[in-house]
């Protein structure tokens, strides 16, 4: 059975203790306090990991749902407060920033609309790059383009082929879905979401993984990921979050690649791809967005996109002293 996501702030330890399973469908750990000591909050560990970092080049990569803007139940209504979009633009003046989200790229801009920010929508799936900060080369599925505003780009869409196909599978399974009352297809481009937030019986939500999953059969090229009272349908390439993180680190133009030190923020699974390739690199930091005691491959915490907030702040501020 499922557990209601709900701020650690309000519940006692016993109350946590008893939660089984988060929205995700993930093992709820026992013990809050216990999960803080292998995952510090980064905001109460922020002088130590700014410690770490001087003297390196931070780039920050931003998860979008659950991180920037708190779940809601309408994600065409997920947005981000003036305040997270001002603190944002901060960081992003100070260290280069790319927000990294399973939301098509166009749908991600319309929420954050900042422009000095990079942006990889699809879960990783579409990035686009100007040019001018490009290494540009004979890299696989890059492509030049020119922008709505005719700056010249760098477009990398490593599951081009399969965008016929995902509009074939769009129109079957919002068909098939229609019944069941609260679900919602959401065409990402490069994938898709079904949504059952909305669905109130369990039965249905039953029904609904049943009718998506039977539909899917007839795919083997898709395969089905969770997410947040969501299934994602998505190409099945050699391409996740992780690998986006690693994309934008080796083709952005950096002096000193080496000294370079990537800190991922995200809430969701497909965020911990990139918490791997973090972890793998061997520096940088890696902060899952989370009031509840859960499995993850993150250094650092913190507790909810409040507390992501304040921590782009400090982390801005932290540059401004720094730099002068
Ligand atoms: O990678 P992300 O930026 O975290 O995107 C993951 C999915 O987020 C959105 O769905 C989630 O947030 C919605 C709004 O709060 C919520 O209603 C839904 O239940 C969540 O699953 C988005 O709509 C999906 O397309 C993204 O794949």
């Amino acid at each position: 059975m499922g557990y209601i996501f709900q701020s650690t702030r309000s519940m006692d330890t016993e109350t946590i203790s008893k939660a089984r399973f988060d929205e995700n469908g993930d093992a709820i750990l026992s013990s809050y306090t216990s999960w803080l000591t292998k995952h510090p909050s980064a905001l109460d560990y922020f002088e130590q990991m700014m410690s770490i970092a001087k003297g390196k080049d931070i780039m920050v990569f931003l998860d979008y749902d659950g991180t920037l803007s708190p779940i809601v139940d309408n994600p065409y209504r997920a947005f981000m407060s003036d305040d997270m979009r001002s603190a944002v633009h901060e960081v992003a003046l100070g260290f280069t920033t790319a927000i990294v989200s399973g939301r098509r790229r166009d749908k991600l801009y319309e929420f954050v609309q900042l422009k000095n920010v990079y942006y990889a929508g699809s879960h990783g799936m579409d990035i686009s790059i100007p040019l001018g900060s490009s290494k540009y080369g004979d890299r696989k599925h890059q492509t030049k383009a020119i922008d709505e505003e005719g700056n010249e780009i760098v477009l990398f869409h490593p599951a081009q082929e399969f965008l016929p196909t995902i509009q074939e599978i769009i129109k079957i399974v919002e068909e098939k879905t229609r019944k069941i009352k609260g679900s919602m297809v959401e065409d990402n481009k490069f994938c898709i979401s079904v949504h059952y937030r909305r669905v109130k019986s369990e039965e249905d939500v039953c029904i609904l993984k049943e009718m998506v999953e039977s539909v899917m059969k007839a795919y083997p090229s898709f395969h089905i990921s969770g997410g947040k009272k969501v299934m994602e349908i998505r190409p099945s390439i050699n391409w996740d979050k992780g690998r986006a993180l690693q994309y934008l680190l080796d083709t952005l133009r950096f002096d000193n690649s080496s000294n370079v030190m990537p800190l991922y923020i995200g809430d969701d699974r497909t965020d911990e791809d990139a918490f791997e390739v973090v972890r793998q690199t061997g520096r940088g930091f890696s902060i899952v967005v989370s009031s509840i005691a859960k499995e993850t491959k993150a250094s650092h915490s913190l507790r909810d996109p409040a507390d992501v907030m304040s921590f782009l702040i400090r982390l801005s501020k932290w540059k401004k002293i720094h730099e002068s």
